[in-house]
């Protein structure tokens, strides 16, 4: 099997401050496999910062495991306390960049010495440091900036000089805490696509911590969702956007299914006839809807009424939604049905309590 590059195992972290005890993160599990862009969200104070700061040992945990790349970097249980040499988790640091919600530079140094300071402790020569930060200021588009302040940049180019810098010790993962919060929308998706392109291009795994779920569909392709400490849901992005389980999931999925839930509960599934039966599809890629739901009308002699529709995008690959309600015998529906499960449709029912109006 391959190393996964990031495994969390039972981690949890405690804060203790005038003998008021913060269970920060509880119990948990998280195993990121190399080349994800893994998506963690969760609302302010679910525990997202402390979770990823245990990747890098910025933060100890209070119990648990700490593997990358398959060296295990600390270790609590009942048996003791393990942890590397210091000298050891220095150079693995370097091997995890990180960029922050605030960029984090410093401000009396150009961009080309922000990029070169990390090479500081390299054995490189300066003359090879500035190729170095140079080469890295062309990959985040740069280059024409290198002599210029962080003050005279905006905050999306100021990411990009933090990026540059977090990628000058060739990190196998880059962390991303919040790296997109402080930026305008233009920039927000810029900087997604350039860490998608880093992803890509160096096959550095990312981790994205958000509270932005628009982050997580644009790139990621696993997504874990926190609260209060613990890891409440996580799968492949599709899944979770297709088949969310918990509320806090589908509140941060936001949009459409929100918006859908308000649509359905003006349309009140009390009020389905005998022969109605009202139903979720889910269909993925630019597959357009109406002519199959003219076939079902066509071919099984059921009508189907579209109450709610919308497209999303995941990833490059649209995803619609429909809520619709199918109208015929019941057995040309459990036909139609099939239909459109050969079809690669997902289906769904739509039951009282999933529109209930406090649900
Ligand atoms: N150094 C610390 N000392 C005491 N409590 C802390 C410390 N760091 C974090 N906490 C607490 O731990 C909990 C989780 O905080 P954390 O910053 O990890 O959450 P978060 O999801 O990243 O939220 P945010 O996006 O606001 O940073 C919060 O209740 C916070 O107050």
């Amino acid at each position: 099997m391959a190393v996964e590059a990031i495994r969390l195992e039972k981690v949890n972290v405690t804060f203790t401050q005038k003998n008021e005890k913060v269970d920060a993160v509880k119990d948990v599990t998280l195993h990121v496999e190399k080349g994800d862009i893994y998506g963690i969200v969760g609302y302010s104070g679910a525990g997202k910062s402390t979770l990823v700061r245990v990747i890098n040992l910025l933060q100890r945990p209070t119990s648990g495991k700490v593997e990358v790349n398959g060296e295990i970097l600390y270790k609590k249980d009942v048996s003791g306390e393990k942890i590397i040499s210091n000298k050891k988790l220095r150079a693995r640091r370097r091997k995890i960049g990180m960029i922050f919600q605030h960029f984090n530079l410093l401000n009396e140094q150009t961009v080309i010495q922000n990029v070169a300071f990390a090479l500081k402790h390299s054995n490189l020569k300066e003359k090879h440091i500035l190729e170095k930060a140079n080469k890295l200021l062309d990959l985040v588009g740069l280059s024409d900036k290198a002599d210029v302040y962080p003050a005279q940049l905006s905050g999306g180019q100021q990411q990009r000089v933090a990026i540059a810098r977090s990628l000058a010790n060739d990190p196998d993962i880059l962390i991303s805490d919040e790296g997109t919060s402080a930026l305008d929308p233009k920039n927000t998706i810029q900087i997604l696509d350039l860490l998608k392109e880093i992803n890509e291009k160096l096959g550095l795994t990312v981790v994205l911590i958000t509270h932005e779920m628009d982050a997580v569909k644009r790139i990621a392709n696993k997504v874990a969702v926190m609260e209060d400490g613990r890891i409440i849901e996580r799968g492949d992005l599709i899944s979770i956007f297709t088949n969310a389980k918990e509320k806090l999931t589908r509140e941060f999925l936001g949009g459409g299914s929100a918006k859908a839930i308000a649509t359905l509960q003006e349309y009140e599934l009390g009020k389905l006839a005998e022969d109605e039966h009202l139903v979720q599809l889910i269909y993925m890629g630019s597959k357009v809807s109406e002519p199959i739901l003219v076939k079902l009308y066509r071919d099984f002699n059921v009508e189907a009424n579209i109450i709610y529709s919308n497209i999303e995008v995941l990833r490059e690959t649209p995803i619609g939604t429909l809520f619709v309600v199918l109208k015929g015998k019941e057995e040309s529906r459990v036909k139609a049905i099939a239909y459109l499960k050969e079809q690669g449709v997902i289906i769904k029912d739509v039951k009282e309590q999933d529109v209930k109006k406090n649900g």
